[in-house]
C-alpha cells in the first residue's frame, strides 16, 4: 500500500522557474494573518490564520468562491485593512503597521479606479508624485509605464474618451509606474466582456514575462484566468486557504474535493479504495472494479488503505463513451446534451450509480437524444483517486 499525500495549505514556496526567475527569495510573506470586520458578537472572520509566501517574480492566484476572503488577503497585504491577529512582509521587511501608501505596492482593482478629472498621463503620474519622484523624471516614468500597456499615444485623454479595456490598461500602468516589487490585482478582467477578457489575458501574460522581478498576487474566481497566468494556485474556502500547489499539479491531482470540483469541474465518483501499489490503484465503484491513478506525492497525510471511501476525480473530458454491453463499461442513458460548437456535454445516469451523475464532454456535434443507452469507461490514466476528507 502506497502512502499518498495531499498538499494542503502548506505556508511553502515554489521550485518551479519560470525563465530563469528564482522564486526562492520571498517576496510577500502573510504569517498567521487573522483579520476580522467589525467587534464583539458581530465580527466576520473574513481571513483566518492565512499563512502564503510568494516568491520574487512569482505569480500566485488567490482562487476561491465568492466570500472566501481573496480580497482581504490582498487588502491585508495593501494595508486597507489591519489584521487582527499574525503579519504581513514584503521581503524580509514587516509591514503590518505601515500606510497603504509607504508600501511601495502596485495595486489593480476591478473597477480600474481612475480620478476622472485628470487626464491619462497625470492619473499613471499619481503615485510617483506621492513617493516624490524628482519632477524631471516623471515625464519618462509615465511614457515607460504607458508604453508597457501599449497606451503610448492616450497620455493626453480623460479617461471618460477610452473603453473600459482601455482604462484597465492605464490603471495597470498607473500600478507600475512606481516600480513596484509587488503587484495586486484585484479581478482585473471582471469587468471587461468575454472576448476583450481574452486579450486582456494574453497581455497580463505578456507582461508577467516583461517584469521577471515582480512578485504578483492575483485574485480571481475564474479558474480559466488562475490556470493561464499562475505559478500556483491558492485555493480558498471558508476565509482559510484550502489548497496551494503548481495550477498543474492541482488540476491533474487535486489533493480535495472542493479544489476538485472547483478548478474546472470535475465528476467525483464516491468508491472504496481495494489497494494501491505504486501510482496504480484499484477501487470499487459500486461493486465494480475500476483501476485509476494514485497520485504520489512528495509531502503526504493520506495513507490510501484498503476499504478507504475516496473519490474518483474524472474530468468531462476524459470519460468515454462506449456501445452499450462493451468490455468494461458501465452501462448508461442519456439524460442530456449540450452542443458546445466544438464539444458537446451529455449528462448520463450510469445504472450502477445512485444518485451521481456523470458528464462527459464528446468532440463536435453529438447527436444522441435523452433515453440512448450507451456504456461508459472511465480511462484509468484520466482518473485520478482523490481523498474523500
Ligand atoms: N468591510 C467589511 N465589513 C464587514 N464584512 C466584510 C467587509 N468586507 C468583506 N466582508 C466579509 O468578509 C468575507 C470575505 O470577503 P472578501 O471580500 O474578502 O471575499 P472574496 O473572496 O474577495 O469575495 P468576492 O469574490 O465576492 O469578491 C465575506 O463574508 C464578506 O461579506
Amino acid at each position: 500500500m502506497s502512502g499518498t499525500p495531499a498538499r494542503r495549505a502548506q505556508p511553502s514556496h515554489t521550485t518551479a522557474v519560470r525563465g530563469v526567475t528564482d522564486f526562492s527569495a520571498p517576496a510577500i510573506t502573510f504569517d498567521r494573518v487573522t483579520v476580522g470586520y467589525g467587534r464583539g458578537k458581530g465580527v466576520t472572520h473574513a481571513l483566518i490564520d492565512f499563512n502564503l509566501r510568494v516568491g520574487r517574480g512569482e505569480t500566485v492566484a488567490l482562487l476561491g468562491p465568492s466570500g472566501s476572503g481573496k480580497s482581504t488577503a490582498l487588502k491585508a497585504l495593501a494595508g486597507f485593512v489591519r489584521p487582527t491577529s499574525g503579519s504581513v512582509r514584503l521581503g524580509s521587511r514587516d509591514v503590518t503597521d505601515l500606510p497603504p501608501a509607504k508600501r511601495g505596492i502596485g495595486v489593480v482593482v476591478q473597477s480600474y479606479a481612475l480620478f476622472p478629472h485628470m487626464r491619462v498621463a497625470d492619473n499613471v503620474a499619481f503615485g510617483l508624485r506621492s513617493q516624490r519622484v524628482p519632477r524631471a523624471q516623471i515625464g519618462a516614468r509615465v511614457a515607460e509605464a504607458l508604453d508597457m500597456v501599449g497606451m503610448s499615444a492616450y497620455g493626453k485623454r480623460l479617461p471618460r474618451e477610452l473603453s473600459g479595456g482601455q482604462q484597465q490598461r492605464i490603471a495597470i500602468a498607473r500600478a507600475l509606474a512606481i516600480r513596484p516589487s509587488v503587484l495586486l490585482l484585484d479581478e482585473p478582467l471582471a469587468a471587461l466582456d468575454a472576448q476583450l477578457r481574452e486579450s486582456m489575458l494574453g497581455e497580463l501574460a505578456g507582461l508577467r514575462a516583461a517584469l521577471p522581478d515582480t512578485a504578483m498576487l492575483y485574485v480571481t474566481h475564474d479558474q480559466s484566468e488562475a490556470l493561464a497566468l499562475a505559478d500556483r494556485i491558492a485555493v480558498m474556502r471558508n476565509s482559510r486557504l484550502a489548497d496551494i500547489d503548481t495550477a498543474e499539479n492541482l488540476w491533474k491531482r487535486p489533493p480535495s474535493s472542493f479544489t476538485a470540483e472547483f478548478l474546472g469541474g470535475a465528476n467525483l465518483l464516491p468508491c472504496t479504495v481495494t489497494r494501491v501499489i505504486g501510482t496504480s490503484a484499484l477501487v470499487s465503484i459500486g461493486g465494480v472494479p475500476v483501476t485509476a491513478t494514485a497520485p504520489q506525492p512528495d509531502i503526504g497525510h493520506v495513507e490510501w488503505e484498503s476499504d478507504l471511501p475516496a473519490f474518483l476525480c474524472v474530468r468531462p473530458h476524459a470519460v468515454t463513451l462506449t456501445a452499450p454491453g462493451a468490455r468494461g463499461s458501465f452501462s448508461a442513458r442519456i439524460v442530456s446534451t449540450v452542443w458546445r460548437g466544438s464539444t458537446t456535454r451529455i449528462t448520463l445516469a450510469v445504472d450502477d450509480f445512485e444518485g451521481v451523475q456523470v458528464d462527459a464532454d464528446v468532440s463536435g456535434h453529438d447527436q444522441r437524444g435523452p433515453g440512448t443507452v450507451v456504456g461508459v469507461q472511465f480511462p484509468s490514466d484520466g482518473s485520478v483517486l482523490v481523498p474523500a476528507t
